[in-house]
Formats: structure tokens, C-alpha cells, sequence
């Protein structure tokens, strides 16, 4: 299994469990994804979504680029970028607070994921980034839609995607995308940040996210997310795109 899932108190936390692969996900990961997505939404005895990875050097990595590289035309893309990109609007539109617990890098798709939760509680030094341009494509998960719409600054919300590099942590709270950033314990981390949110009545907390959902509705963000995956899909064809991931799986970008 490429996952694991624990709901302990109220707190379900989804791992993703592919170290080795910097936690990059691939189709069980994304099908574990979903899964949460339906218990959550058919029970009521979770409060809490917590996000994170196995390990110490990532969050997660984005798309395994060695299993998606295998898609070729726009229309392979779009399959796998659109399954992805509707899993992570369930997510981001859920009723309860989401939190990534940003461990490690998170780059491309990685940062996409952490984007599109509520919250990001980000380690001291680790680097997060949307990457993707470097790939000769765009984010393909509807993180940039998210990112635009985060509240961050806009000019850096675009400098952010236009960049195509990863910032540290510390800039990364300077402008607003990082919730926190933590020191040592991130158990101790999440339970800081929780610890107040937990006296409140759960259904306040479905209230402000229906509010949310509402505002969201209103800005078409479910339409826009699409676009930017069919943006995405279209550039994936590219020569650009496929030299660059022969690149970074034939280590010769290192
Ligand atoms: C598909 C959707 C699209 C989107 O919508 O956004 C994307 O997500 S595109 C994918 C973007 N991701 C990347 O470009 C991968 C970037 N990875 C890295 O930058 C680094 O791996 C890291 C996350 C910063 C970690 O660096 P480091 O600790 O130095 O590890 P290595 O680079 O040596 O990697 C170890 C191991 O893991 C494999 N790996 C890493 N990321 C992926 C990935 N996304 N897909 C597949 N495999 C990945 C890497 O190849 C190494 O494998 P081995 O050499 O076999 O050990």
C-alpha cells in the first residue's frame, strides 16, 4: 500500500507512504485520496484532515513522473490530470478544516495538494515550490487556481508560478502561503494548531466552509480549475515537456 490512513480523536491523517519516490503520487495514491474524500463526506465522526508524507525530505513530490510519462497525447493527460484535479477539489471543498503538514518538499503537484488545504503548517528549511514550468508545462491539478485565489499577494501568487522554483520556508511565510512555520516536532506542531479549533462544535467549523464552497461557487472555481488542467493537458504533448521529464529520469539534469 502507497498510503496510510489513521483516524485517531477526530484527526484523520492520510500519509502518503513512497519514500523512496519522494511520496510522488501515482493512481493508488490518488484512488486512497478519494476514498478519504467519501468517508468524510458519509460520516461524521471526522473533525480534522490532516495531509502529509512519509519521511523527511518530502511532502510529496508531485506526479510520478515515471508512471505518468507513459501518457502521451493531451488527451492521456487530460485522463489523469482531471482525475487528480477533481479528487483535489472534493478535497479542498470538504466540510472540515484541511491541514497540510508540509514535512519536506513539496514541488509540482506536491505543492498543488498543499495549496488546496486550508492550511500549511511548514517545517523550518524545507522547500516548496511550483516547479512544473521547469517541466515546460503548467500545474495541471488546479493548484494555480487555488494559489491565485489563496489570499497571498497576487503579484506573488503569479511570481510564484512564473518562477517555476522552489522558495524557502521562511519566504514562503513571508508572503502569506505558509499558516506557520515549525521548529522540531511536527506531532507537536499540528496539536499547537489544533488545540483551539477542537473546543469548537464541528458543525460551526461545516458553517465557515460552506461559506467558503459559497464564495468559490460564486468565482467559478470548479470551471477555472478545469481550464487550467486542459491548459495543462495541451502542453504536455509538447517536445519541451518530454525532453525535460527524459531529463529528470535519466538523472542528467543533476
Ligand atoms: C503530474 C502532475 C504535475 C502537476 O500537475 O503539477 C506534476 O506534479 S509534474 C511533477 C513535478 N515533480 C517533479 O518534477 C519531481 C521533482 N523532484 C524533485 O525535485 C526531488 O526529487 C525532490 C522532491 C526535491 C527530492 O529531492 P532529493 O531528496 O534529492 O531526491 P531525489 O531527487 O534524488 O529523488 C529520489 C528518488 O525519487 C524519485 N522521484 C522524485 N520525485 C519523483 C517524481 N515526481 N516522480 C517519480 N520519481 C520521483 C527520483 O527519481 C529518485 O529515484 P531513484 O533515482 O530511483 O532513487
Amino acid at each position: 500500500m502507497t498510503y496510510k490512513i489513521d483516524l485517531t480523536d477526530g484527526v484523520l491523517t492520510f500519509t502518503i507512504d513512497r519514500e523512496d519516490k519522494r511520496n510522488a503520487i501515482n493512481d493508488e495514491v490518488m484512488n486512497g485520496f478519494k476514498e478519504i474524500v467519501t468517508y468524510i463526506n458519509e460520516h461524521n465522526d471526522v473533525r480534522f484532515l490532516i495531509i502529509t508524507g512519509t519521511g523527511e525530505k518530502a511532502f510529496c513530490s508531485g506526479g510520478d513522473l515515471s508512471e505518468f510519462h507513459k501518457l502521451q497525447t493531451e488527451q492521456e493527460a487530460f485522463g489523469m490530470l482531471s482525475k487528480m484535479g477533481k479528487i483535489l477539489y472534493d478535497i479542498a471543498t470538504l466540510p472540515v478544516p484541511t491541514i497540510a503538514l508540509v514535512n519536506g518538499a513539496a514541488v509540482g503537484g506536491g505543492c498543488e495538494i498543499a495549496t488546496a488545504c486550508d492550511f500549511r503548517l511548514v517545517k523550518r528549511g524545507v522547500k516548496c515550490g511550483f516547479i512544473q514550468g521547469t517541466l515546460g508545462i503548467t500545474s495541471g491539478w488546479g493548484g494555480g487556481t487555488y494559489l491565485i485565489e489563496s489570499g497571498i499577494k497576487q503579484d506573488f501568487a503569479l511570481k510564484m508560478l512564473v518562477d517555476s522554483s522552489t522558495y524557502d520556508s521562511d519566504k514562503l511565510l513571508e508572503i502569506g502561503w505558509a499558516t506557520r512555520v515549525f521548529e522540531h516536532s511536527q506531532e507537536q506542531a499540528l496539536e499547537d494548531f489544533i488545540v483551539n479549533m477542537k473546543k469548537i462544535h464541528p458543525s460551526v467549523h461545516h458553517a465557515y466552509k460552506e461559506m467558503k464552497l459559497r464564495s468559490w461557487k460564486e468565482k467559478n472555481m470548479f470551471e477555472r480549475v478545469m481550464e487550467e488542467i486542459k491548459l495543462c493537458a495541451k502542453l504536455w504533448e509538447s517536445d519541451a515537456h518530454n525532453e525535460a521529464v527524459n531529463n529528470f529520469l535519466n538523472k542528467s539534469n543533476k
